[in-house]
């Protein structure tokens, strides 16, 4: 099952709901402390742990996750930033008995555990206890958020104050938008979740491992996909696509253009009039926008690609040649770079998940915005993060590489909304075996071993 991801709004609503439902806060507050200390034990083994504790529920966690790893035999000092608030962090507070010390004599720790503010952060932190934070968590061997680290904006990702990388972050019921956003991406280190009795059912969610169809015993080249990839100025890059395409599964790869398509398979057909993408009723998907330029010719193939009514990808210089705010474009998958994406949406605002979103319903397109932190978005208001994706993808070509995958899971039929998602994943795990110093070529050779 794909992670939920729920904005701090809604996972207020949703502890709501299990309050009404009979389980207390404190009940809910206990099951996170306990499972904050588990995944801590889990990590660091037992050692000195130095928990620093906030005013509300984020605190009252670290006060029952100190209790709890008492119990499995940490020494455990907590340190108070303020006097609890809330109810629920002052009913944990008063159940805590060991070594306190103030917010400015906390002293460095082998094991460090954030539980200063979570969800309900509304500002960024003071700069001195940005800094002692900053300072606590470089000298921890192991330093471990709960909920977020804080000085993260729970729903956008933003850093409203300096955060330092975590070596964990601890969350629970779902995950909350922050955790796959940039900037604070990179500080969250592996993000664990915790299971505190939630129904955090949601249509955003983390994409997880894809289930790509299984070939049937009958199948043909053609019912396997027949991918068409109209190629124009550059031929490398429709290359790189059309070889994705043909590596991802695709039972019959057919480049339309002219050029010398250099490096692609000898199984690739290339030639073919472009009166084929209507007539010939075997393709699946129709790829447009790697290498295609810009003008007049580039015009021409994507009015014959809007025209002929199958499955569209569209990446590259064809989301530049679309102009700005198109509509009516259901079937088809958009796949933009950020720059790409603020020319076709000007004037979107808000969140990066909420623009993704306004984009999927304007334009009645799954649109793919690319980048550290790629989102994949659905008209129908579902919402894939991308898992972390190293960062050597900032390579020439491997945009193209990504449309080529997702052309082929959509010419095998799958939904396009799936297809997105499960190319993004796909993508970011080749590029994770292809290794640091991968060019886009490389993610090609290595689609394969992640689709076997
Ligand atoms: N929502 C849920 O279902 C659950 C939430 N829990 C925990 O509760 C947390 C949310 O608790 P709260 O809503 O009490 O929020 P926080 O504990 O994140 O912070 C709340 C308090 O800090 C103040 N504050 C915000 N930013 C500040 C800043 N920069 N400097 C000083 N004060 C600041 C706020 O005014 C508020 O009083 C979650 O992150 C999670 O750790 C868990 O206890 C279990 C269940
Ligand atoms: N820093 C990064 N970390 C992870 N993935 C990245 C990073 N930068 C780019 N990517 C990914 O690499 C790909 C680049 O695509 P694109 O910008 O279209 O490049 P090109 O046009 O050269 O093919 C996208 O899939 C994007 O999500
Ligand atoms: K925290």
């Amino acid at each position: 099952m794909p992670r939920p991801i729920l904005t701090a709004d809604r996972m207020r609503a949703a502890e709501q709901a299990a309050i009404e439902g009979g389980t207390s806060v404190e009940t809910l507050m206990d099951r996170a402390g306990t499972a904050l200390a588990e995944a801590v034990h889990r990590l660091a083994g037992t050692g000195d742990t130095l928990i620093l504790c906030g005013p509300g529920n984020n605190g009252g966690d670290g006060y029952v996750a100190g209790r709890k790893l008492v119990e499995r035999g940490h020494r455990v000092r907590v340190a108070a930033l303020a006097p609890p608030a809330s109810a629920a962090c002052v009913a944990a507070a008063s159940r805590w008995d060991g070594e306190t010390v103030t917010f400015e004599q906390a002293s460095p720790s082998p094991i460090l555990v954030d539980c200063l503010f979570g969800t309900g952060l509304t500002h960024g932190l003071e700069a001195t206890v940005s800094e002692r934070l900053s300072d606590l968590a470089k000298s921890a061997s192991s330093a471990i958020a709960c909920d977020l680290p804080s000085g993260v904006g729970s729903d956008d990702g933003r850093c409203l104050s300096p955060v330092p990388a975590f070596d964990m972050t601890v969350t629970f019921g779902a995950l909350k938008p922050a955790h796959r956003l940039m900037p604070a991406l990179p500080s969250m280190g592996r993000v664990v979740l915790a299971d505190i009795g939630i129904d955090a059912s949601s249509t955003w969610f983390e994409i997880g491992r894809p289930e790509v169809p299984a070939l049937a015993a009958a199948a043909h080249k053609y019912s396997r996909g027949y991918v068409a990839v109209l190629a124009g100025e550059m031929s490398g890059a429709a290359s790189l696509a059309a070889s994705a395409a043909a590596r991802s599964g695709a039972g019959y790869v057919r480049v339309i253009g002219d050029g010398l398509f250099q490096g692609l398979p000898a199984s690739v057909v290339v030639g073919g009039k472009l009166g084929l993408l209507a007539d010939d009723g075997r393709i699946g998907s129709v790829l447009i926008g790697p290498g295609v330029g810009r003008g007049a010719g580039a015009k021409a193939l994507l009015q014959a690609a809007l025209d002929c009514g199958k499955p569209l990808v569209l990446d590259a210089d064809a989301l530049n040649e679309l102009g700005a705010n198109p509509t009516g474009m259901s079937d088809a998958i958009l796949t933009p770079h950020a720059g790409e994406f603020a020319r076709l949406f000007p004037g979107l605002d808000g969140t990066k998940p909420e623009m993704t979103l306004q984009a999927a319903r304007n334009s009645g397109a799954i649109v793919v915005s690319k980048g550290p932190d790629t989102l994949v978005a659905s008209p129908d208001g579902r919402l894939g993060f991308a898992p972390p994706a190293p960062s050597w993808l900032a390579s020439a070509g491997t945009g193209d590489v990504l449309a080529g995958i997702i052309s082929a899971l959509r010419a095998r039929g799958m939904d396009a909304f799936d297809a997105a998602c499960a190319g993004v994943w796909i993508h970011g795990r080749a590029a994770e075996l292809a290794g640091p110093l991968m060019i886009a070529d490389d993610l090609i050779s290595e689609l394969p071993a992640v689709l076997a």
